[in-house]
């Protein structure tokens, strides 16, 4: 099942530059993880903001949410979920 998000980072300017690296750093190696496993297809900057566009391949709605729910930067983001599926005049095969 592929699903459009769209995240949208918010971290408190109260919080120390140090521990905003820190979770910055562990999100980052967790979504690497995520895209080499094939789970987070895609993942773009939307430009000028700290958001991002991504593309997740998952099996089921749940898997989704417990994938994004785990996120390091979950608490400091608002996410917005879009379900896709495959359009009929399509000519990509990997389109589902
Ligand atoms: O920077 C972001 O858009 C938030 C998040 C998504 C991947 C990552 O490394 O951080």
């Amino acid at each position: 099942m592929l699903f459009h998000v769209r995240m949208d980072v918010n971290l408190p300017a109260s919080m120390p530059e140090a521990e905003a690296a820190a979770l910055k750093a562990t999100e980052k190696a967790q979504s690497q993880a995520l895209q080499a496993s094939g789970q987070w297809r895609h993942l773009w900057r939307i430009a000028g903001q700290y958001s991002n566009i991504s593309l997740f391949d998952v099996s089921s709605i749940d898997e989704l949410h417990q994938l994004l729910s785990q996120l390091p930067l979950f608490p400091y983001m608002k996410i917005q979920v879009i379900p896709l599926c495959r359009h009929p005049s399509s000519i990509r095969e990997d389109d589902r």
